[in-house]
């Protein structure tokens, strides 16, 4: 068998990720991992993903190749091409259905490349297994969630789970993980739906089919974190699951030498609360959900009637909040309308909790960084994120829905309520408590003889022994 550290002749390996940012970003992280471990590394992506790629890899020395995205799909509004900037969620299908344009194009691309020993490619280009037969080449998908919210999903669909009940906010027992209690509120279509069909349910089913006949799947997680549903996974699901994460550990956030001035103001900002010694509340959804006008004001009036200091991201295209919001509280509230380093944020030795929508990827960034979450799940996977977070692994608490469905509308009282529980209850203290020893395992996954750290290795022998 080749080995990582004996080999001569240096391996080649093909990332493609998905066109959105948390897909993307951790792809980016899993390919720093391979350059470690001396890879040659081509990543895939299509020309107006290719700036953010580049500015986060451009200390190294991957190859990156862009492909054309058609201009010609019904419904996607030229030139966007990635989904954080589709006009509406509602699109996410469609535009993961057109990626399949790009196949020919990747297929020659991959005929003129030096021989690729692996290809790590999204669960939502799920063509590229086929692309990667033809060529003898093993695929792994990579997956963007955990291992709680898959195995659920899937234990309740085997199970047929969520056609009994007449209430969307009815709790039913999930019979494989009896200890977890859902809601139909907590899935979306075409799961919810008893005689799925349409758009959604082919890119789904697609996603799925090539999934299960691919050589194995990455999960960005590490074992210690949830492994029973790791062990229910490669006990009862294909194909094989690799645990490599957590990626936003790949590496330190960029280290920052410049002089303070020229640090981004929400770090200079952030500084300063350390120095006062005050702690902040970080608040962020991630980079594509989408927020009513009349909830953003909520959320204005909640953290205003708080007291507690926070920095709130909030993405371009979210209008205005409320009229002289950010002046009254200006001595202790920033909102920032740019792209943020949030990994760097989250590290700040002044940040003590953060209100999150539970992406996984801020689900896991947060507990790498030792600060415990506010959940306030918002679509796809993120209400399962958040039981995960809040009733499996208990490092959050979570926001309260004004009438306690998993969906519904959060009141400026329940938040303001929950926000100060986080930051100075004694619940607060519990789950900051908790998410230390997570983080403490987390990094333990990641060092020399973790977890995750000998099973990217033994990923790497496997495949790479293959094609020596
Ligand atoms: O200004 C910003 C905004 C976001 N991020 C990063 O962008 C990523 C966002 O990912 P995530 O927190 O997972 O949120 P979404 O972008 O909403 O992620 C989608 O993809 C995830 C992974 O599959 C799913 O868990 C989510 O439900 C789905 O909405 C994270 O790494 C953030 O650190 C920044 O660095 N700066």
């Amino acid at each position: 068998m080749a080995s990582i550290t004996g080999d001569s002749q240096p391996h080649h390996v093909v990332l493609f990720p998905f066109m959105s940012k948390g897909h993307t970003i951790p792809i980016l992280l899993l390919a720093r991992l391979l350059l470690h471990r001396r890879l040659i590394v081509t990543i895939f992506t299509t020309p107006a993903n290719r700036p953010f790629i580049f500015e986060s890899l451009n200390d190294t020395t991957v190859t990156i190749l862009d492909l054309p995205f058609s201009h010609n799909v019904p419904d996607i509004p030229v030139g966007i091409e990635s989904t954080d900037k589709l006009p509406s969620m509602s699109m996410f299908h469609a535009f993961g259905n057109a990626t399949k344009l790009m196949q020919p194009d990747f297929e020659r691309a991959i005929q003129n490349l030096p021989r690729v020993s692996f290809i790590v490619s999204d669960g939502f280009i799920w063509w590229t297994l086929e692309s990667a037969s033809k060529f003898d080449i093993p695929r792994f998908v990579f997956c963007g969630m955990n291992y709680y919210s898959t195995s659920v999903i899937r234990a309740v669909d085997q199970d047929r789970l969520l056609f009994g009940p007449e209430s969307d906010d009815e709790l039913i027992t999930v019979t494989r993980f009896p200890w977890i209690k859902v809601t139909r509120n907590d899935f979306v279509p075409p799961l919810t739906e008893s005689e799925p069909k349409g758009l959604i349910y082919e890119f789904i089913m697609n996603v799925i089919v090539a999934e299960t006949n691919s050589y194995g799947i990455i999960f960005n997680s590490f074992y210690e974190l949830e492994s029973v549903f790791a062990d229910y996974w490669n006990r009862e699901c294909q194909p094989k699951p690799w645990s490599v994460g957590p990626l936003c550990l790949a590496e330190p956030p960029k280290a920052r030498n410049e002089p303070y001035n020229n640090k981004p103001k929400w770090v200079q900002w952030l500084d300063k609360k350390f120095d006062q010694g005050n702690s902040v509340l970080y608040i962020a959804f991630g980079s594509q959900v989408e927020i009513s006008l009349a909830q953003l004001k909520e959320i204005a009036i909640g953290l205003e009637e708080s007291k507690v200091n926070f920095l709130w991201v909030i993405r371009k295209s979210e209008s205005e909040i409320s009229d002289g919001f950010e002046e009254r509280v200006k001595d202790r509230g920033i909102v920032v309308r740019e792209w943020v380093d949030q990994r760097e944020i989250l590290m700040h030795e002044s940040v003590q909790g953060f209100l999150s929508h539970c992406g996984w990827n801020s689900a896991l960034e947060s507990i790498c960084a030792g600060v415990p979450i506010l959940a306030w799940p918002m679509m796809a996977e993120q209400p399962l994120n958040a039981r995960m977070v809040v009733e499996e692994i208990k490092v959050g608490l979570r926001v309260e829905t004004w009438d306690g469905s998993v969906r519904g509308f959060v009141k400026w009282e329940g938040l303001e309520k929950m926000v100060k529980e986080l930051m100075e209850g004694e619940k607060g203290k519990e789950v900051r408590k908790k998410c230390m020893e997570v983080t403490e395992k987390a990094k333990k996954a990641m060092e020399e003889g973790g977890s995750s750290k000998c099973t990217l290795d033994l990923l790497i022998d496997e495949t790479c022994g293959k094609t020596t």
